[in-house]
């Protein structure tokens, strides 16, 4: 995909066609601390790339001579109506992208009848985002070894608002992403982690070697946490609990019967580099959960194709991340509106050409992988 962005001096946003535009508007926004953060991918990033792959690698079987005049995207995670099944990922560090940080994030959820995800490493606290998302938020959480404050995190998300509780279980530690190690990526001192520590903690951390967020990182998220722990997190919240970086038919088999919902997800490719793409561990996954609970994929979404291809073959929604944070990059609120928007007009179109009127009339059938 060569990002062709005409820039014209009134509206680039207006311009952009796809969300490829988008990136390279987003991508031109960023100073090179931020860009390396938010597109690397860990090690030599064959996972990075294998989820746009698999995507690609998939072809559609259109059926044809349907009534495809009223074509409805419209579906529900969780109870909650979306205005097509497209949701924003959880991602740390908005305001690396813009200083309107999370809010404008929210804010472009909200007008956009999606749903956003509050990484718990946001610049922005809860209690804010919460009330500019005016519930359609999830909180995404990295248990801390800190429970007493983890505890008091889940509290607080929860009287924001929030619907469900996303529970990342892929990063006991961070993945090497390369670039960071070698330009030793640091949070700019005008931006903190209101949630977890104070702009002093994040200071006193170690920086001679390697990456500030790794070592940060390393020293605050619980590493023992196992399947048998889960019944403790769930007395901790009325939440639903949905397990986010799940890959193999086992471990979802596991979270259904821990009653957890299964995001399918590889971390956009910045852990486990290698790791089969999130696309291509959906089909086993959806065979083994056999609808016992919601499944949601992230990684590589970038066309409406690929939102198709993820709820046909079982996603109930997908989720954005780098795309949604290029929109950001590139202007703020109205920037993430337009990448939704861009993305459910391709979504809208694709259902149309392969002749579904409905979400819900997407099967397996209209795949071959
Ligand atoms: C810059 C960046 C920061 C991220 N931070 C978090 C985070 O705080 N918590 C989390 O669970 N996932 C985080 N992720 C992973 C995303 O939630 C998501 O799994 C991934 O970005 C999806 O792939 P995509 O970027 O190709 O859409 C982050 C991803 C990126 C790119
Ligand atoms: C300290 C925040 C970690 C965010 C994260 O998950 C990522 O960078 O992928």
């Amino acid at each position: 995909m060569t990002p062709d962005v005409q820039a014209s001096p009134n509206d680039p946003l207006r311009d952009a066609v796809n969300l490829a535009d988008l990136e390279a508007l987003g991508r031109a926004a960023l100073d090179r601390n931020a860009l390396e953060y938010y597109a690397s991918g860990a090690n030599d990033e064959n996972t990075l790339r294998e989820n746009r792959a698999a995507f690609t690698r998939a072809r559609l079987r259109p059926r044809v001579l349907v009534d495809v005049s009223g074509v409805d995207t419209g579906t529900s995670v969780l109870g909650l109506r979306l205005s097509s099944p497209i949701g924003i990922a959880p991602s740390a560090f908005h305001g690396l992208a813009h200083p309107d940080a999370e809010r404008a994030t929210a804010r472009a959820a909200l007008a956009g009848g999606s749903v956003m995800t509050l990484s718990t490493f946001s610049n922005t606290p809860i209690e804010t985002v919460g009330a500019d998302a005016q519930g359609r938020f999830w909180f995404q959480l990295y248990l801390l070894r800190d429970r007493d404050l983890s505890r008091s995190i889940l509290d607080r998300a929860h009287a924001a608002g929030a619907r469900a509780l996303v529970f990342t279980v892929d990063a006991p530690f961070l993945g090497r992403r390369e670039a960071n190690e070698r330009h030793r990526f640091a949070l700019p001192a005008h931006l903190s982690a209101p949630n977890v520590a104070s702009r002093a903690e994040l200071a006193q951390v170690e920086t001679d070697s390697g990456s500030q967020l790794a070592n940060y990182f390393q020293n605050l998220v619980d590493k023992t946490f196992t399947w048998h722990d889960l019944d403790w997190l769930r007395g901790q919240t009325p939440l639903p609990i949905i397990l986010k970086g799940v890959l193999t038919a086992e471990d979802a088999v596991l979270a259904a019967e821990h009653g957890c919902h299964v995001w399918v997800s590889n971390h956009g490719g910045r852990q486990l580099d290698t790791a089969i793409s999130s696309f291509e561990a959906l089909p086993e996954i959806v065979d083994a959960v056999a609808g016992r609970c919601e499944i949601y994929l992230d990684g590589g979404v970038t066309r409406g194709t690929d939102v198709l291809k993820a709820v046909a073959l079982g996603a109930r929604a997908v989720f954005l991340g780098r795309a949604a944070l290029w929109g950001l990059a590139a202007a703020g609120q109205p920037g993430v509106e337009r990448t939704l928007e861009l993305l459910q007009d391709e979504f809208r179109l694709a259902m149309a050409l392969c002749g579904a009127a409905r979400v819900g009339d997407l099967t397996p059938a209209l795949v071959r992988l």
